[in-house]
């Protein structure tokens, strides 16, 4: 049995960081990885606008203006955002502007029309400006053909809202983890089909797809194996190039059925270890087969969730090159709920508010996974220790 941490080196020394890019749409990117350096190929803005309903002016122009002396500058003319006008600029004179109006070159301020009369044809000012004051520069958020996102950057939503002030349309991105999910188990019936006696739905598989499409992954195989070696190995042949990595469930304990660990080794896969100083999910196995990275989690719901939690979002940091993939570790204080002392390192299902977490009252045992309902994290139960109201925590919880 190893360590965790050890057991997590292995598993993502044995999985190749991305290569592949691909172009999505720019409303698909968030949430992705930028596969090459973005440059900007415009300054933003890429003309001198106003940032406020007023006046353009020359600072020279107004520098004794006051509410008792007011300056007055003819008006030449009025400019709304978009406009495009063309007016000739000159001492004593201003040219009323909306916000995110182009200034004619040579005024150099902004007056705001609340410090004005707002006249239309002659407007008084009522004080004096600095240059530059109320107009943002050419450039001023971006300037042309700077390196706006480095490669390897995680985006979100306002990621993409930069790339669409530059104009991109289309965004180079890594392509996803693929990952093909094998349920194993003779007494698994996909939801939908009638239960024989003694049978149960696949759930497992389906909280491991949710959280696999919902960032960095993709699901490209999800199926049901019968406790049965040739099957296995034929739906592993069939797929192997469609998926990076495979994540199967349950067959992995020391039943006389859990075939999983054996079988792959028969069939020329290198294990990397199995059982794991952990609970729950002790068993999960891993092993490099035809240059694919298998991973093999327990057969328990909850114990499975465990065992995806802690090793999946490591393996998709490597994959996607970025540490947004990972599990989120903070400290916490532990306000209602406790465990009694246990024999193992735990992982406990509890919920976290700021930096308070609490466990929940109900059972909880690796088999079942109801009780997840309203938790969003894992605490982490050191050997010999219980946890009790009041214990500052290590706490676990999923990337967003
Ligand atoms: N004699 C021993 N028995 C067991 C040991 C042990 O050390 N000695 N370890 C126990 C522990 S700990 C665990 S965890 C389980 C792990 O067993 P497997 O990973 O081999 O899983 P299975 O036996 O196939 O299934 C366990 C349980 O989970 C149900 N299951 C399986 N897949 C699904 C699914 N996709 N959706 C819903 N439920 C699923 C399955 O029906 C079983 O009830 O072994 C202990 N035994
Ligand atoms: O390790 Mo098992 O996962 O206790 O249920």
């Amino acid at each position: 049995m190893i360590e965790l941490e050890q057991a997590i080196a292995l598993v993502t020394g044995a999985l190749s960081p991305q290569i592949d890019s691909e172009l999505v749409p720019l409303a698909q990117a968030s949430g992705r990885v930028t596969a090459c350096a973005l440059k900007a190929p415009l300054a933003v803005p890429n003309f001198v606008r106003s940032a406020m309903d007023g006046y353009a002016v020359y600072a020279t122009d107004v520098v004794r203006a006051s509410p008792e002396q007011p300056r007055r500058l003819t008006v030449l003319g009025t400019i709304y955002a978009g406009d495009h006008m063309s007016y000739t600029p000159r001492m004593g004179t201003a040219v009323r502007v909306m916000t995110g109006a182009a200034i004619p070159p040579g005024y150099d301020a902004v007056v705001k029309q609340e410090l004005t009369d707002q006249g239309q044809a002659v407007v008084q000012i009522y004080q004096p400006i600095k240059a530059g004051k109320n107009l943002m520069p050419i450039g001023e958020d971006i300037i042309s053909g700077q390196v706006v996102f480095e490669p390897y950057t995680y985006l979100n939503g306002d990621s993409v809202g930069i790339l669409a002030s530059l104009g991109y349309t289309t965004v180079p991105v890594l392509q996803r983890l693929r990952v093909g999910l094998i349920a194993t188990g003779n007494e698994l019936v996909i939801p939908g089909q009638p239960l024989a006696p003694n049978q149960i739905y696949n759930s497992t598989i389906y909280s491991l797809a949710a959280y696999i499409e919902r960032t960095g992954g993709q699901v490209v195989l999800q199926t049901i194996c019968q406790d049965n070696p040739a099957e296995l190995m034929a739906l592993l042949t069939q797929n192997k190039q469609k998926a990076d990595l495979f994540i199967t469930t349950g067959g992995i304990s020391v039943g006389a059925k859990d075939f999983i660990p054996a079988t792959l080794t028969a069939n020329g896969g290198q294990p990397l270890f199995h059982f794991v100083n952990l609970r729950p999910g002790t068993p999960i196995f891993a092993a490099n087969w035809q240059h694919k990275l298998i991973l093999s989690l327990s057969g328990n719901p909850f114990a499975a969730m465990v065992n995806f939690h802690l090793f999946y979002w490591p393996l998709l940091v490597r994959f996607q090159r970025n540490e947004h993939f990972n599990l989120k570790k903070q400290t916490a204080r532990l306000v209602a709920g406790k465990m009694p002392a246990t024999s193992m390192r735990r992982f406990v299902r509890a919920k976290l508010t700021g930096t308070e977490v609490v466990i929940d009252k109900k059972g909880h045992y690796a088999s079942v996974l109801h009780n997840m309902i309203d938790n969003n994290c894992l605490i982490e139960q050191i050997k010999g220790k219980s946890l009790q109201v009041g214990d500052q925590v290590t706490v676990y919880s999923w990337p967003d």
